[in-house]
């Protein structure tokens, strides 16, 4: 690992902090992981906001609404608004709204959790399956009862804990059966750490790919990070200065890659899905690391 690259010493944390307005932060791996919030995440995220820093949250994690993550926030008892958050599962939805010009008689086959279908509705578009899937198929014959559906007009990968092989047997079929219906997913992470170790990621998962992408022989357009399409919704909104900008986060295919994309400055963090060894070998390089967001304060 090139140390020079880390954020170690006070006066250069305090120059850092000093040369960026907005902090893009990403969730898991950086404030907390799962339901547990870092120790110091708090004290940081109070201390950028007393220096007058705006805050963002922005998460590939699509299981959740942003309505749901400031329940989480408020929960965990940390400080975020409406606002502030941008999840993947919203990327999703505002991409197929306003930049697929989705047709309003069509929905979207969702394999996911309700974070997605909830985005999915604030933003007018139909969608079906979800938890109405989560009973599985019990005999081969069953198979039949899927058929392809020409009200369907995209099918929409997200992190699912319930992936069974009803889901993948329905996205596979409306795929297969007509090239227009828009392949998506709401992000790509191989791995999501939780406890102190990672499991496969949401949409990662080995089973998922190769059980859609290899056979269709068609890959998603994947709308989280690093694809930019969270990063267009927040800089119409904020109107952000990307010199000024730095994104956080613990993934280099995925948060640094979203930052260099944006020409964002970019900052890792050691305490999600990047090994030492990891971030020693990849071609993905951010502009400083630092061990954890705790020690980005005075
Ligand atoms: O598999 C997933 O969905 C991801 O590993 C994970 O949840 C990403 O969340 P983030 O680190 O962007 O907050
Ligand atoms: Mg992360």
């Amino acid at each position: 690992m090139t140390t020079d690259r880390e954020l170690k010493d006070a006066g250069e944390i305090e120059a850092f902090i000093d040369s960026i307005d907005t902090f893009l932060l990403d969730c898991d791996g950086v404030i907390w992981a799962g339901n547990t919030v870092f120790d110091g995440v708090p004290e940081a995220l109070n201390y950028l906001r007393s220096k007058g820093k705006r805050l963002l949250f922005v998460t590939n994690n699509s299981t959740k609404s942003r309505a749901s993550y400031l329940k989480k926030f408020q929960s965990l008892n940390l400080h975020a608004t409406l606002d502030e958050i941008f999840g993947s599962a919203y990327a999703a939805a505002y991409y197929i709204a306003h930049q697929l010009n989705f047709p309003p008689t069509k929905k979207v086959y969702v394999i996911g959790m309700s974070g997605i279908q909830d985005e999915l509705t604030s933003e007018g578009i139909s969608s079906v399956g979800g938890s109405e899937d989560d009973d599985n198929l019990s005999d081969m014959a069953d198979m039949a009862s899927i058929k392809p559906d020409p009200s369907i007009g995209a099918v929409l990968l997200g992190f699912d804990l319930n992936i069974n092989y009803k889901k993948l047997a329905k996205a596979f079929t409306y795929l297969h059966h007509d090239e227009g219906v828009h392949f998506l997913a709401t992000n790509s992470d191989l791995t999501f750490p939780a406890g102190g170790t990672v499991y496969p990621g949401g949409f990662g998962t080995g089973a998922l790919l190769a059980a859609l992408s290899a056979p269709l022989d068609r890959k998603p357009v994947v709308l989280g990070k690093p694809h930019q399409t969270m990063l267009d919704v927040i800089v119409n909104k904020y109107h952000l200065d990307p010199q000024r900008t730095c994104m956080i986060g613990d993934r280099l295919d995925t948060d640094i890659a979203f930052g260099q994309h944006g020409g964002l400055k970019t900052l890792l963090v050691m305490t999600g899905v990047t090994s030492p060894k990891k971030l020693q070998e990849s071609d993905i390089q951010p502009d400083r690391f630092i061990q954890g967001l705790a020690n980005l304060k005075a």
